[in-house]
């Protein structure tokens, strides 16, 4: 049994149909690619897996229980987190804020614990305070742990989410174009942290990203949407050479021509 099942996921928006009946498994401890042109679907399919949308039709099911229709804090707690596409950190708190936060949503005192500031309350918040701080060191940006987490560089705030987004004690974490808008240096960087989730958390990782060296390079398996729909799924070296992918990607012109 895969991990996780989307059986024929269908999404619309009005008359759009931003993903149809969309099928993809994915099996415990790989690194999976979903890709496609822009706007093919890739984030509105995350977006039904993580309780962000409720599919028209389908089902999700993870380790072969059903999920559909549970909110994102819901689906969080029984070990999906994600990253956006659009960094969504809480700007004007510091990064180890920002991570407590996530602690905070797995741990139990709540929020009229910590508006009583019981005792319990404030060693929770030691706690969370410890292990935040442990996240950050651990994807490598401790030092910048009371730097307001909206003045630091794109590539830092991409792994304060990805710290905020383990500190949930994840399964499986979905990663939407972790590599947008960084350099060459830091997108070998990106990678390289990619593969330690796998191998040292044993995470299962799914991760849309348009830059190909890095999906080729790191994943293990690639899901194709192009206008709503899978047109093909494989190893890298299937899809480097799928035709209907290298269409979808090129348009009908350009392989026609070669
Ligand atoms: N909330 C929404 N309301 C209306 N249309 C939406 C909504 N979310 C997505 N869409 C539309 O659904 C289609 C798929 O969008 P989606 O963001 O899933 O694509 P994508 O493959 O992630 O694109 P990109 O690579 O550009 O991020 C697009 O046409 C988009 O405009």
């Amino acid at each position: 049994m895969a991990l996780l099942e989307a059986n024929g996921l269908t999404k619309k928006f009005g008359g759009l149909v931003a993903n149809e009946n969309v099928t993809i498994k994915i099996e415990k401890g790989t690194i999976a690619a979903v890709i496609g042109p822009n706007g093919a679907g890739k984030t509105t399919f995350f977006n039904m897996i993580t309780g962000f949308y409720e599919p028209d039709e389908g089902e999700i099911l993870l380790n072969g229980k059903s999920i559909k229709g549970l909110r994102p804090d819901q689906i969080a707690e029984r070990g999906i987190t994600r990253t956006f596409q659009n960094i969504r950190l809480f700007k004007e708190m510091t990064a180890l804020e920002n991570v407590m936060v996530g602690v905070h949503s797995r741990l139990k005192a709540g929020l009229l614990g910590i508006l009583f500031n019981l005792k319990r309350v404030q060693e929770e918040e030691e706690k969370a305070r410890v292990e935040a701080y442990k996240l950050l060191e651990y994807v490598g940006i401790e030092q910048i742990a009371n730097e307001a987490a909206g003045s630091l560089p794109y590539g830092l705030q991409r792994r304060l989410e990805i710290a905020r987004a383990l500190a949930t004690n994840p399964e499986i974490i979905l990663l939407d174009e972790p590599a947008a808008g960084m350099n060459p240096r830091e997108t070998v960087e990106m990678t390289e942290f990619i593969k330690r989730l796998k191998s040292e958390l044993n995470l299962t990782i799914i991760l849309i990203e348009h830059d190909m060296k890095l999906v080729m390079g790191l994943s293990e398996y690639i899901h194709v949407l192009d206008y709503g729909r899978k047109i093909a799924e494989g190893t890298p070296d299937e899809i480097r050479t799928n035709k209907q992918v290298i269409e979808a990607y090129l348009g009908k012109s350009a392989s026609e021509v070669s």
